[in-house]
């Protein structure tokens, strides 16, 4: 649905230039929820803004529902054309910070891309009443953004982003200024949204929080270019993926340098088994747990546990097959892995932004 070939973004300003992304491959499937995740100056903005051309890119290509929106925009037309405020009506937007007309009622933001559109009066309110309907936020029609909460604002520019019935939604930090309740209720209305509509939705946060609640697939972006990126459910069974573990961190360090610390992650219908109590009563083997994560991701019951066995990697070796032959993801963190992230990954805190 949405397809990024090679883009690249070189901002220059007074003889300096910041490559905000660098040769972005993205591939956004239809009817998915996916997720941009990354640190301040990734270029998460930059990659949604040029994902409708709000931003120009210097080079590469974005494809949406099959139509090639660089060619559309030409290279050097400052001004948007027609065809591409045609194709632009189809992609709808929500921002961090709603970017709601305080001077407008709610049901006057919603008609503004109606009158756009060039809908009759009778037609916007109807259609503009129809998506309030949809977004829980009817009664509100005649109130003014300045008498709505955070959450009731947001629902507004969603029911506004609708409004062309486009079938990608762009969510540029939707939640980041929200309470943690209601950046629940909000995702939910995205996800019956997308599940309802056939929406797809690609939103970039800072949160991953987020990426577990409602994302199908997710990549890290870190300086301009997406390090890794796939099925969330997939990348939760590679060994050695980053957002796995940033996903469902677990901490803990061994009691001994005798011990053999495992890092597994339970899904699908392992996550039912008891299967550190059969290990534990099959292998004769005393498992001590030093942490564990579990939680709910795309619906479906999923954990991460580290544990410790008594003796070095030479002696577990049939208590690990055990592990790998019950369908779970085994890896055997490095010794600094119980204490540090692995190189080069931005701790929970600083991706989090927490401490800023
Ligand atoms: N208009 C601009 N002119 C020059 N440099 C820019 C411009 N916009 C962004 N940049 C630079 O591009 C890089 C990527 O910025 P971008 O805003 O896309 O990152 P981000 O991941 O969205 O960060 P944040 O979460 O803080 O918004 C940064 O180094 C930023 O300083």
């Amino acid at each position: 649905m949405i397809t990024t070939s090679d883009l690249t973004k070189v901002y220059r300003s007074r003889g300096r230039e910041v490559t905000a992304l660098d040769g972005v491959d993205l591939h956004v499937r239809p009817g998915e929820v996916y997720g941009v995740i990354g640190r301040s100056g990734a270029g998460k903005s930059t990659l949604i803004r040029c994902l409708n051309l709000l931003e120009r890119p210097t080079s590469g290509t974005v494809t949406v529902d099959g139509q090639d929106l660089t060619a559309l925009a030409g290279r050097r037309a400052h001004r948007a054309g027609r065809p591409l405020r045609e194709a632009r009506t189809r992609i709808g937007m929500i921002f961090q910070h709603f970017n709601l007309l305080s001077s407008r009622t709610v049901r006057g933001n919603v008609e503004l891309p109606l009158e756009i559109l060039g809908l009759t009066r009778r037609e916007r309110a109807r259609k503009a009443m129809e998506l309030l309907d949809l977004v829980g936020l009817a009664d509100k029609a005649r109130a003014y953004p300045a008498q709505l909460s955070g959450g009731q604002k947001q629902r507004v520019g969603i029911a506004r982003a609708l409004a062309g019935d486009p079938k990608v939604l762009l969510s540029d930090e939707a939640t980041s200024a929200l309470d943690p309740e209601t950046t629940r209720s909000v995702l939910k209305l995205l996800r019956d949204l997308n599940q309802e509509l056939g929406l797809t939705v690609l939103l970039i946060t800072h949160e991953m929080d987020v990426v577990k609640a409602v994302c199908d697939s997710a990549a890290l972006m870190e300086s301009g270019r997406i390090v890794e990126s796939g099925v969330v459910s997939e990348l939760l069974a590679t060994p050695g993926s980053r957002l796995a573990h940033e996903l469902f961190p677990v901490g803990g360090a061994p009691a001994s340098a005798d011990r053999t610390v495992v890092d597994i992650t339970f899904h699908g219908d392992t996550a039912d088994r008891p299967v550190i109590s059969q290990l534990s009563r099959g292998h004769g083997v005393d498992v001590s747990i030093l942490g564990a994560a579990m939680d709910t991701v795309g619906g479906r019951q999923v954990g991460r546990m580290r544990i410790e066995l008594p003796g070095p990697v030479e002696d577990n070796a049939a208590p690990l097959a055990f592990l790998r032959e019950q369908g779970l993801t085994v890896e055997l963190p490095e010794p600094t892995a119980t204490t540090t992230p692995p190189a080069g990954l931005p701790a929970a805190a600083e991706l989090t932004g927490e401490g800023a």
